[in-house]
């Protein structure tokens, strides 16, 4: 980066600043005409809102939905124009040719359809992120606006081909350095959107093409998350035809993780993408207990998707001997031979048990109703059959029998049953797990539900299909709703060709859905949320290296297309049942479907800290390859030793968090304790201690290694790390994780012994 202080003495650098003080005014000059469009966009948009709400009178049911689906367009075109207020700008770019192009959150143009912003997404902003000076790619000069409010409070050049640039120009390079103010101001609780200072190794993959798999594997604090919902935001606004309407999926951590990135896509001008947590992803379900390490790791194995295959099967019954039946006096009989060959026509449909019950039942009534009309000496032609299936079709008894062969079934209810009834369980893992481990998934019945076993009820729900007891009636409702949908779409069409609404963000498709179903003002994130069977555009998975192979499953349902970014650093994996490596991840869903990229340069943790950290991990057989960081940082990590005594350990970590706030003149804190340390006394007495610092109470996070993942704050304090590594089995993962959470300042509390390799100087 080219950059002259502005902090010098003397003419030269007194001539300097004012050439940047009139550059920045400049600036500002044209800054205000992007807000005043922008405030003139908005207030349209406003507008037509408040007139739609006040003319519209429709009572009709068709009237009311296509003013709700309006209603929801417009409200949503208001809050993204409000959601990209902050640093609408945020760059410029003068082509050696003498072009100009600013760079900011949305494209705008003014009355004539001139360009005035570039989205940033856009082809023509992708030089913003790509040029360098070895391949400028046209590029004379990259500027960085620095905002705050509205105001352009300094800007950052980068010369990439100062020929094509005058003396005049030449003066004005100056620069603090975007990316390094970004990456020291203080963190607010909020993931930011990087889309001013993203660099080129990072534009590369949020830019990559939609198919297929892509794995941006890199260490902590490389930008994966920062990038991969930039790339979301990107794919969304590239590929608008094509995910848009399906939508696209977040997967995160924890509900603490995605309240932490809650905002980044909004401010990127995208608000309709799901986010959930791998316990959320079964509709109805919320995925809260927890339960022994080992029983997870069961349950994310493959081999229980043939478990749960032979469980369903095992619900479809044979008859052992022949079942008397009286009807209206006539005795006719449940034949074994007959449920024999109904089971396996129904098997062969190859459709989901619920489904597949359809032509069970209907062969064992035709069955019965072929010895009803023998009996009744009727003719046993198709039409007598048909009556007489009808007939028995409302016997109880009949209905019970043929129930107790091959029952419709639930997902969460057959789980629960087969869970706690040991015969069951055994007859089902036969052959595919050994006794102790049949045994380690019992549990009682009515137990609430486990993060793994939210792979385990969709893919029952998969095996079961959806109750279809009414299959004749929901097939005429699907006809009735396709030619309803056709004609939808052609309505929308004309609608956006009349409105002239952008058709950039909402396509004539998107547009009929709302006009559609009993709430037209659905969108399409709600309605994925809540359907188990939707199928999404694109998925992103972060920390990934965490999912289980069956939850991969479950995520591979959700995308058929298979296309996904997948983000992770194999070395931070803390769950027993995560991965050790890709393909053991994805070979499943996406054999050679699958690429990775790298990400090689840490912007979260300063090189002081990330040395011990590493070092630490090496020490433990886990062998890594060490992003480099962005910064050697300003402060040396620091080890206290204490007593291992309760009132010795908090006043250790409350010296650290005063003196980090000193330090740092404010900021976010984390104290960070093992599993145990989390639940126990220590971490209430420190909470209900930091109290009594006012300032600092609403600041500081007292958290254990599991709720950190993906997290990071400006200084943290790690407590008993030895405890850490020797609570699980990818204990030192933990422990790697919570020491590479600062951007600033790291503490360790100790007593005994440090972990091998975990060298720092005591405070
Ligand atoms: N190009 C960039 N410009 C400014 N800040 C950046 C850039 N890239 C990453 N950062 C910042 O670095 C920090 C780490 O980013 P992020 O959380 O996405 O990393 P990560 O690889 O997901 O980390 P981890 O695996 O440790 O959870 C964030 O504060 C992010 O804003």
């Amino acid at each position: 980066m080219t950059s002259m202080g502005g902090d010098g003495v003397g003419e030269a650098a007194g001539g300097t600043q004012n050439a940047t003080d009139r550059e920045v005014s400049l600036e500002q000059d044209y800054v205000d005409v992007l807000y005043g469009r922008l405030d003139d966009i908005r207030s349209r948009a406003e507008k037509t809102l408040d007139d739609l709400r006040r003319t519209s009178s429709s009572n009709t049911p068709a009237g009311r939905a296509e003013r709700d689906a309006f209603d929801a367009l417009h409200t949503e075109r208001v809050a993204q124009l409000g959601a990209v207020e902050d640093r609408l700008v945020f760059g410029r770019l003068d082509m050696s040719g003498g072009e100009r192009r600013y760079v900011g959150r949305i494209g705008l143009s003014d009355e004539g359809q001139q360009q005035m912003l570039v989205d940033w997404r856009a082809p023509a902003a992708a030089a913003f992120y790509q040029a360098t000076a070895a391949s400028p790619g046209g590029v004379a000069r990259r500027r960085h606006l620095a905002t705050r409010g509205r105001t352009v409070t300094g800007i950052d050049d980068e010369l990439l081909d100062a020929s094509g640039l005058d003396a005049d120009d030449l003066t004005t390079v100056t620069g603090d350095g975007a990316l390094m103010t970004a990456l020291t101001e203080h963190r607010t609780g909020k993931m930011r959107d990087i889309v001013a200072t993203l660099q080129s190794e990072q534009d590369q993959i949020v830019r990559a093409p939609l198919t297929g798999v892509l794995v941006v594997q890199g260490g902590p604090g490389t930008g994966k998350t920062a990038v991969a919902l930039h790339r979301a935001a990107y794919l969304l606004y590239t590929h608008r035809e094509r995910i848009a309407k399906s939508g696209v999926l977040v997967v995160g951590p924890s509900p603490v993780f995605l309240r932490y990135i809650e905002r980044v896509l909004p401010s990127l001008g995208e608000t309709g993408v799901v986010l959930s947590t791998p316990g959320q992803i079964f509709p109805g379900v919320e995925a809260r207990a927890t339960e022994p390490g080992e029983v997870a790791v069961l349950k994310g194995d493959v081999r229980m998707a043939r478990v749960i295959r032979e469980a369903v099967r095992q619900r479809q019954l044979l008859l052992p001997k022949p079942v008397p039946i009286s009807i209206d006096g006539e005795q006719i009989v449940l034949r074994p031979a007959a449920v024999a060959e109904a089971r396996s026509r129904a098997r062969q449909t190859g459709r989901p048990h619920n489904e597949a019950r359809t032509t069970f039942v209907k062969h064992l009534l035709d069955d019965l109703a072929g010895q009803l009309a023998r009996s009744r000496r009727l003719e046993n032609d198709a039409e007598n059959r048909l009556d007489l299936a009808a007939e028995l079709r409302d016997s109880v008894d009949v209905r019970r029998e043929i129930n107790l062969r091959w029952m419709p079934l639930s997902a969460e209810a057959f789980l629960d049953k087969l869970f706690s009834t040991p015969a069951r369980l055994r007859a089902a893992t036969e052959h595919k797990l050994s006794r102790a481990e049949s045994r380690l998934l019992l549990r009682e019945a009515g137990s609430p539900w486990t993060q793994a076993d939210v792979p385990l009820l969709d893919e029952v729900a998969e095996l079961i299909g959806a109750d279809v007891t009414a299959s004749a009636a929901a097939a005429r409702e699907k006809a009735r709703v396709a030619a309803e949908r056709a004609e939808a779409v052609r309505y929308a069409q004309g609608v956006l060709q009349m409105s002239g609404e952008a058709s950039a963000m909402m396509t004539a498709d998107m547009l009929a859905d709302r006009f559609e179903g009993p709430n037209g003002s659905l969108t399409v994130a709600e309605r994925a949320r809540d359907d188990r069977t939707w199928t999404y555009g694109h998925i992103v998975v972060d920390e990934a290296q965490e999912v289980s192979p069956m939850m991969w499953r479950t995520l591979g349902r959700r995308v058929p297309s298979r296309s996904m970014t997948v983000v992770g650093d194999l070395a931070q994996t803390s769950s027993a049942a995560g991965a050790t490596t890709w393909a053991g991840a994805l070979d499943t869903i996406a054999k050679d479907r699958w690429r990775v990229a790298e990400l090689t340069v840490n912007y979260r943790t300063p090189a002081k800290i990330m040395r011990p950290a590493a070092a630490m991990l090496t020490a433990q057989g886990i062998s890594v390859r060490l992003p480099e960081s962005a910064r050697e940082g300003d402060f040396e990590p620091a080890v206290t030793q204490v007593p291992n005594k309760p009132e010795n350990v908090i006043q250790a970590v409350l010296e650290a968090v005063t003196n980090d706030d000193k330090a740092l003149g404010g900021g976010q804190f984390a104290v960070i304790l093992s599993r145990a340390g989390a639940v126990g006394e220590v971490s209430e007495r420190i909470r209900k201690e930091l109290l009594t610092y006012p300032s600092l109470a609403e600041r500081v996070s007292v958290l254990s290694v599991d709720d950190v993942k993906g997290l990071e704050y400006d200084a943290v304090t790690v407590v008993d790390p030895v405890g850490i590594i020797a609570a699980s089995p990818r204990g030192a993962s933990d422990l790697y994780v919570a020491l590479t959470r600062p951007t600033q300042r790291l503490t360790v509390i100790h007593h005994g012994e440090l972990p091998p390799g975990l060298k720092m100087h005591e405070r």
